[in-house]
């Protein structure tokens, strides 16, 4: 259904991994992309083995997104990492985003070129709770996404091998959870449950056989989720915005090819175009 291409032509759709710290967003993104192929197994093997070495065995997957020594020591994500996949309908940018509260400028940059989002809440009992409580990055993370323009939303009950696929746990969140993103303005919010770490409802529906008490799932896996995701679809009425993915070249007399993505509006040769963080403008000399 889904593999690693590049020169997919469908319609794109950027995602931000969300979600309070340790909620499992890393795990969930790595393990999707070694199921993908993105990752080969013999790199998610290479990690399995240095993880465990180091005493990280439970943050293997996670190793893909989070690559610094620092992540890796402290097994907490820092900066936000992009990877492409292609599902049957959509080509799709995931970008996996920091959930402590420390590293938040770097989740909004990750917000900002994202118009869908996989908010990743923890089943494990008492860790919703605090995820959704006050101070909790849950209900923050909502809102800073629904004000940068993020429409649509998938909401990831994870690790849900903890409760035991516990369906009156899953309702729980699920209420909850369907309340506030309402009431925050996302018009859309599917809910689905599944184990990062052990790859249930990832690709394949969880399997009552192997995951006993899981049979009364029956909704879609997050990957038919994630195929489902509106396409972006750049409004050419709002002012211009693009996010600049790459620098090509820089040439000598001060002309730099960028490879960028239009979000609104739209720019012809000759706009001023304003560069943000470093507050530098430019001029659009061709395209
Ligand atoms: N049992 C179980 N543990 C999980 C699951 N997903 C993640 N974990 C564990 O939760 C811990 C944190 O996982 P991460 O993927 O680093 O969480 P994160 O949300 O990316 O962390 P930050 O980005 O630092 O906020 C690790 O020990 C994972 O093995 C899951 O589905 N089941």
């Amino acid at each position: 259904m889904a593999g690693a291409s590049r020169n997919a032509t469908h319609p794109p759709v950027n995602v931000i991994v969300s979600g309070h710290v340790d909620s499992g967003k890393s795990t969930l993104t790595g393990h999707l992309l070694h199921l993908l192929g993105v990752v080969s197994t013999e790199e998610i093997n290479r990690m399995k083995a240095e993880s465990t070495g180091s005493k990280m065995g439970s943050f293997c997957y996670a190793w893909v997104s989070d690559s610094s020594a620092t992540e890796r020591e402290h097994g907490v994500t820092t900066d936000i990492s992009v990877n492409r996949f292609v599902t049957d309908h959509r080509l799709v940018t995931i970008i996996d985003s920091p959930g402590h509260r420390d590293f938040i400028p770097n989740m909004i940059a990750g917000a900002n070129q994202a118009q869908s989002a996989l908010m990743i809440l923890d089943a494990s009992i008492g860790n919703f709770e605090a995820g959704f409580m006050r101070g909790g990055q849950t209900r923050e993370h909502l809102q800073l996404m629904a004000s940068l323009g993020v429409k649509s939303i998938i909401l990831v009950v994870n690790k849900m091998d903890k409760v035991d696929w516990c369906r009156d746990r899953f309702n729980f969140i699920r209420k909850s959870i369907l309340k506030y993103v309402q009431g925050v303005g996302f018009t859309s919010g599917v809910v689905v449950p599944c184990s990062g770490f052990q790859g249930d409802n990832l690709m394949t529906r969880v399997d009552p056989a192997t995951v006993p008490g899981s049979d009364w799932y029956k909704g879609p896996t997050l990957i038919e989720a994630i195929d489902r995701l509106p396409p972006l679809q750049p409004d050419i009425r709002q002012p211009v915005r693009l996010v600049v993915r790459d620098t090509l070249e820089a040439s000598s007399r001060g002309i730099l090819r960028i490879q960028a993505q239009i979000l609104g509006g739209f720019i012809s040769t000759g706009d001023q175009l304003l560069f943000l963080p470093a507050i530098e403008t430019g001029t659009v000399t061709g395209m």
